[in-house]
Parts: C-alpha cells; structure tokens; sequence
C-alpha cells in the first residue's frame, strides 16, 4: 500500500495537536460483564489499547470475544462496567456518538452506493462538510491501495478488495479507536496473507489504536503488539504476543495457542515442552509409536518419561531413526510447569 499520513481526531473530532503529549489510552474497559440469559458472556473484563497499539482479542468460538466488540462499540449494553474511549466515559452513549471505526466480518458495505460514497459516508455522518467527506474518503481509499476503484458498486468489488473498502470507511472517520471483528476471515489463504501485511503497515502508519478480535493465532501474532487470550467469557492472559505465544501462563492457554506438548503429569500440573527444548541424537533411546510424512519430513509421536511428544523431524532427522526409536535429551531448564486447567 502507498505511504499516506492520515492524522487520526481528538475525541472531539477535530485533528488531535495533542498527540506529541502522552495521549490516554484509545480504550479502556473496566470490569465490563454481559449475560444473555443463562450464558456470561464476558465477565469483569478490564484491558486498554494504548493510542497506536494493537491489542488481538484472542479466542475460541462462543468465548465473548464479539460481545466485547459489541459492548466497546455500544451495539450491546453491559451489565455491569464501563467503557472509556480516548479517555472519556461512553458508557451510556449511542453508538454514532462514541467515535469509532468498525470493521465487521460481512463489510457491511452499502450495496447502492459507490465505493467513494461507501467510504464518506461516515465522516458525512460525523458532520463534515460534503467536500471535506470527499477528501478524507479518498485519503482513506488511497492508503488501502484502492483509488482507482473509487466508482465501482460493492457487487463488482473482490472480496479482497471489499474488505479493503470496509477498512477504508473505518480509517476516512479517522477515529482515534478502530474496532475489527475477524477482518480477513471472509478470505481465501492467499488473501489473508496478503491482507495481513497490508493491514500491519497501515496500522502503524494511521496511529489509531486498534482493537481485532479473531480466533486465529497466525493473524494475532502477525497484526498484534499485545494479545489478550479469552475463554468463557474470562480474560485468561494479557501480554505482548511474543510472551504470550511463548510463555502461556497454564496449559489450556498452551494448547490453544497450538503448543504440541503440553505434557499432563496429574495433580492439576501440566510442562510445557518447546520444541527447542528437545536435542535429536544425543541422550537416550525412546520408542516411536506414530509417524507421519509431512511436506518437510515426518511428524513423530515418541514414548518419553515425561509424556507423548510430538516432534516434527526433516527429512534428514527421519534418516537418523533407528527402527522406530529415537534418541533425544530433553533439556530440563527449557521445560516449564504450569497449572493444568484444561479440564
Ligand atoms: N444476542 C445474544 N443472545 C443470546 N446469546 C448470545 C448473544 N450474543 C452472544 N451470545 C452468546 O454469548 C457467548 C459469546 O458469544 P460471542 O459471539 O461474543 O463469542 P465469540 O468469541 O465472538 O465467538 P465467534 O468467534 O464464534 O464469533 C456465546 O455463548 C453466544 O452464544
């Protein structure tokens, strides 16, 4: 994508002169609770998004991480907690009044409208003049790489390119706080790894903080600063997504993140195995008792003391197995114990 300055607004809406101060945080939410009857939704989470950060709300399906979404962009009021956007209480506000920019998973994307009319809708909403709209939504259509498609109807758009369109009508509000629910889940592989790299260069350039939800790690590590993992409804780990992804704080987290072997060894106790942990060829022989080829090798289940664990051999580690046993170390001081809480 082109290089463009877009110089995101003080919640007021005007161009924020304040931000070489220390700006507040994009979002902070406080101890926010939502139940849909029987179901809790979210329960008392609190986490901020500093101005130009982003923070990947990261989860299984069904564990609060749209209702959150939802109850940042005042779509669902909370039970309990409250709600600060560039460090003013919107907790009580209608959703056009909070000043942010939403990106959902379907683009939403006004079918009778043209791109360009698309993309200034927002800031016309927000009372701007019909050709300032115009020229905050060219600026935004200009950083997702999009100018000259600025007359097409959605219908005639990509998906890639419609999901482009819906960021650009997030970025023309130049909101201080950008909101994105699964943005790339709507794309094929290609795509989402195109659309990842785009999107982490855009949000460094645009400054806003950013909140994004997903459920997938890939797209967390790649876009996030910081990751915060949900289950139940609960906030389980916050962190910035290199610490996260690796040192999760319990074992469920572990698995979810996709760590092969977290080793249950009874008494709520799990270790966490990393795969740098493990040194092919020295130490002693254990028996393999699965394999399977891979594009780069095998994938081999081996009967440790500690535990199944699964490695991944190259090829030329797969020529070092000896009928089915494997000799490795598993160095001590790399393996951790954490609470096993995958019930
Ligand atoms: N309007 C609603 N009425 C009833 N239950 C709801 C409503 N919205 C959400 N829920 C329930 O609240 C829980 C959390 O849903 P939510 O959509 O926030 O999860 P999610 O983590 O975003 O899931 P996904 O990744 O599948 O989108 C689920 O059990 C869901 O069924």
């Amino acid at each position: 994508m082109k290089a463009a300055a877009l110089t995101p607004a003080g919640p007021d809406g005007t161009p924020d002169a304040g931000l070489s101060r220390v700006s507040p945080p994009a979002l902070t939410t406080h101890h926010l609770s939502r139940s849909f009857g029987p179901v809790q939704a979210v329960h008392d989470v609190s986490l901020h998004v500093e101005a130009g950060e982003t923070l990947a709300l990261l989860g299984p399906s069904g564990c609060g991480k749209s209702t959150v979404l939802r109850l940042v962009a005042g779509l669902e009021r909370p039970d309990a907690g409250r709600v600060e956007v560039g460090g003013r209480d919107v907790t009580g506000r209608p959703p056009e009044t909070r000043h942010l920019g939403l990106v959902f998973q379907d683009y939403a994307l006004f079918p009778h409208l043209s791109v360009l009319d698309n993309v200034a809708y927002g800031p016309r909403m927000r009372g701007v003049a019909r050709a300032g709209a115009y020229e905050q939504a060219r600026e935004a259509l200009a950083l997702v790489n999009l100018s000259e498609l600025e007359a097409r109807r959605p219908a005639q758009l990509s998906g890639g390119q419609a999901q482009r369109v819906a960021l650009a009508r997030a970025l023309a509000t130049r909101s201080p706080l950008l909101l994105l629910d699964e943005p790339l889940s709507n794309l094929d592989e290609r795509l989402r790894a195109e659309l990842r790299s785009d999107l982490h260069d855009l949000f460094d350039r645009v400054g806003a903080g950013v909140l994004l939800v997903t459920h997938d790690q890939r797209e967390a590590l790649a876009l996030a600063g910081r990751v915060a993992i949900m289950r139940a409804g609960r906030l389980v780990q916050t962190g910035t997504a290199r610490e996260v992804f690796a040192r999760p704080d319990t074992a469920w987290v572990a698995a979810f993140l996709g760590w092969a072997n977290v080793l249950g060894q009874g008494g709520g106790q799990a270790l966490l195995v990393p795969e740098a942990a493990v040194t092919l060829g020295v130490g002693e022989e254990f028996p393999v008792t699965f394999r399977q080829v891979t594009e780069s090798g095998e994938t081999v289940t081996v009967s440790h003391d500690l535990g199944s664990l699964t490695l991944n051999l190259s090829s030329r580690e797969v020529g070092a197995l000896a009928h089915d046993r494997l000799r490795l170390r598993v160095e001590p001081e790399q393996v951790r114990r954490v609470p096993d809480d995958r019930g």
